[in-house]
């Protein structure tokens, strides 16, 4: 493993012995504290995923949420969907060491050797506009492949089946937690342009003809990259459309 970079300043950690979701935990905690706050737990019993799915979490995975009230709109909030993306694959490379093939898929799922490794879920709460609370919810399967949904548009795979390396959920924090910073760091101060180019520097399958499914609509095109809000854009044969969020198959 890379050498460690230092615990964020000003951001709390709380380790959680079971929780329904640390989702939930972490709206509830950027409620009642201005501060962000790394909420992690060792049983997630309740796991929320993106479109209304669940998310299990075999014993030994990650499951952990930073709670932030983020200043801006829900369209800049949302570009934190990204931020995490860049922070997993970060944590994930300094524990797999190089020969592990990392790749984002859009918006946010993490590949490892082309299965689904991580997911990335954000909640918000704020009414007229605003964003009260962020939860930038991250799973990550450390330990063990949850069981595949078949809704799902990707196969789960482990960081442990992958690269026969294990990781503690607290030890993969002390990795996650820096690289998230760093990330927002650079959002922060220069804006997405710098993390829409990382994005697009790993993206699975850019120039390549994708689905990107929303509801019972199916769209086939060319992934030709992302816009300033982060919507893919896609070539079809009606035209360049611009999709705010789907699901994406390969
Ligand atoms: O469907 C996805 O790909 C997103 C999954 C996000 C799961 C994480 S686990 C930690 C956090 N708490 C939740 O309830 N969900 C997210």
């Amino acid at each position: 493993m890379s050498d460690l970079s230092p615990w964020p300043e000003g951001v709390a950690r709380h380790v959680l012995p079971r929780c329904a979701s640390t989702n939930a935990e972490a709206l509830s905690h950027a409620a009642r504290h201005p501060g962000p706050a790394w909420i992690v737990t060792h049983d997630q019993y309740q796991g929320r995923g993106r479109r209304g799915r669940d998310w299990a979490m075999p014993a030994g995975n990650f499951a952990g949420s930073l709670a932030l009230r983020p200043a801006g709109d829900p369209a800049q909030a949302a570009l934190y969907s990204f931020v995490a993306a860049l922070a997993v694959a970060d944590a994930i490379a300094a524990v797999a060491g190089p020969a592990a093939r990392l790749a984002l898929k859009w918006p946010n799922d993490v590949l490892l050797n082309g299965g689904k490794v991580a997911g990335i879920l954000l909640e918000s709460a704020g009414h007229g506009g605003a964003v009260s609370a962020l939860a930038v919810g991250i799973g990550v399967n450390l330990a063990a492949t949850p069981p595949a949904d078949p809704d799902a548009p990707f196969a789960p795979v482990s960081v442990a089946a992958e690269t026969g390396i294990t990781i503690t959920p607290e030890d993969f924090l002390d990795l996650l937690a820096p690289a998230f910073a760093a990330w927002e760091g650079r959002l922060l101060t220069e804006g997405f342009a710098p993390i829409r180019r990382a994005f697009l520097a790993r993206a699975a399958r850019l120039g390549e003809t994708i689905t990107a499914r929303t509801g019972r609509v199916a769209l086939v095109g060319r992934f030709d990259g992302i816009d300033e809000g982060g919507a893919l854009l896609l070539t079809t044969p009606a035209g360049r459309q611009s999709v705010p969020a789907a699901d994406v198959y390969f």
